[in-house]
């Protein structure tokens, strides 16, 4: 498989301790590789380490191919675009003043990429608003299309959904599809909301206390995340006295609710629950969510 980034045994020490430690991971190329953890775990940290705005500790990573320590990183950087913790823009200038000056500093011969680029973030009618009066939602857009202007390969996005309303979220996520799908750029991406990384994400890095305590492809979390039949049920006690009988595995997820798992003839439950004087008033499928696959990794607090 070919990788745009990887890592090896990296490490990042502050003078507080360990931000980062033996940290090995793998994003391949064509991923959007979701980077899970709560606060403090270390991922901004290692985005600031891949993008070369501080220097490891130990260990190292290479950038296709090319090793950190090898002087052609700084040309290998330049395939990479990145929104590091706030938005990269002048908030005096319109959005095309801001990318017209981007393209400047990176020596691009022309403008002619500028207007394309605005349509695609969705800035394209913002005309000679300043973006100091756009919204959350446009100005991280706005970072990300300063971050396209060098026409990169790999975008890196530190925390981009962190703070925006719904519809805001919504943009954010059809446009980082829209980068990975049509444009082919890999996403290296940190989130706390799992909900959300859910639905973009190809494969997790999952980061604890500094060290990445697992990494899953999308189809392995699939796999390993068990589906269940949420059931609501007029009578709780005979619900449990069926399940039980029929030897099947339940929680109980609330009023006259039960996840019953495993549960493969459901019209037979359903008839065996109505003879027995119990009915089902509702009921749908769920999936262990990434939220319960991620707690069941790392335990503890709920802080994501
Ligand atoms: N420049 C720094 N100097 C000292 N300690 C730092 C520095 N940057 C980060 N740390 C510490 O390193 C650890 C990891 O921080 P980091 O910002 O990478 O975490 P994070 O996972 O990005 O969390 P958050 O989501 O809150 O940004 C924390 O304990 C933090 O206090």
């Amino acid at each position: 498989m070919e990788y745009c980034l990887t890592t090896e045994a990296l490490c990042k020490t502050y003078r507080q301790g360990k931000a980062l430690h033996n940290v090995t991971m793998h994003v391949p190329k064509g991923a959007i590789y979701g980077f899970v953890g709560k606060n403090g775990a270390g991922k901004t940290t290692l985005i600031r380490l891949i993008c070369g705005l501080q220097a490891p500790t130990a260990g190292g990573y290479t950038l296709y191919g090319v090793r950190n320590t090898d002087p052609s990183i700084h040309r290998v950087r330049r395939r990479m675009g990145a929104v590091v913790e706030s938005p990269a823009i002048y908030l005096d200038l319109t959005a095309e003043d801001n990318l017209r000056l981007q393209a400047r500093l990176l020596g691009l011969p022309s403008e002619e990429g500028i207007a394309p680029l605005l349509e695609l973030v969705g800035l394209g009618e913002t005309g000679r608003k300043k973006a100091r009066n756009f919204s959350l939602g446009m100005r991280q857009r706005l970072g990300i299309a300063v971050a396209l202007c060098g026409e990169p390969d790999f975008l890196v996005l530190d925390e981009p959904v962190n703070g925006l309303d719904p519809q805001g979220i919504i943009e954010m996520r059809e446009l980082i599809l829209k980068l990975n799908r049509e444009y082919q750029i890999t996403v290296l991406l940190s989130s706390h909301i799992l909900d959300e990384l859910a639905r973009l994400a190809t494969h997790y890095g999952f980061l604890d206390q500094g060290t990445l305590v697992r990494e899953v492809s999308a189809q392995e979390l699939e796999a390993a995340c068990r589906r269940c039949v949420r059931l609501t049920v007029t009578d709780a006690k005979t619900l449990c006295r069926v399940l039980d009988g029929r030897g099947l595995e339940y929680r109980l997820a609330g009023e006259g609710e039960a996840d019953v798992y495993e549960a493969h003839d459901l019209s037979q439950l359903i008839l065996d629950l109505h003879q027995a004087g119990c009915q089902v008033t509702g009921l749908h499928q769920r999936d262990e969510t990434l939220e319960s696959y991620y707690m069941n990794l790392v335990g503890g607090g709920r802080d994501v």
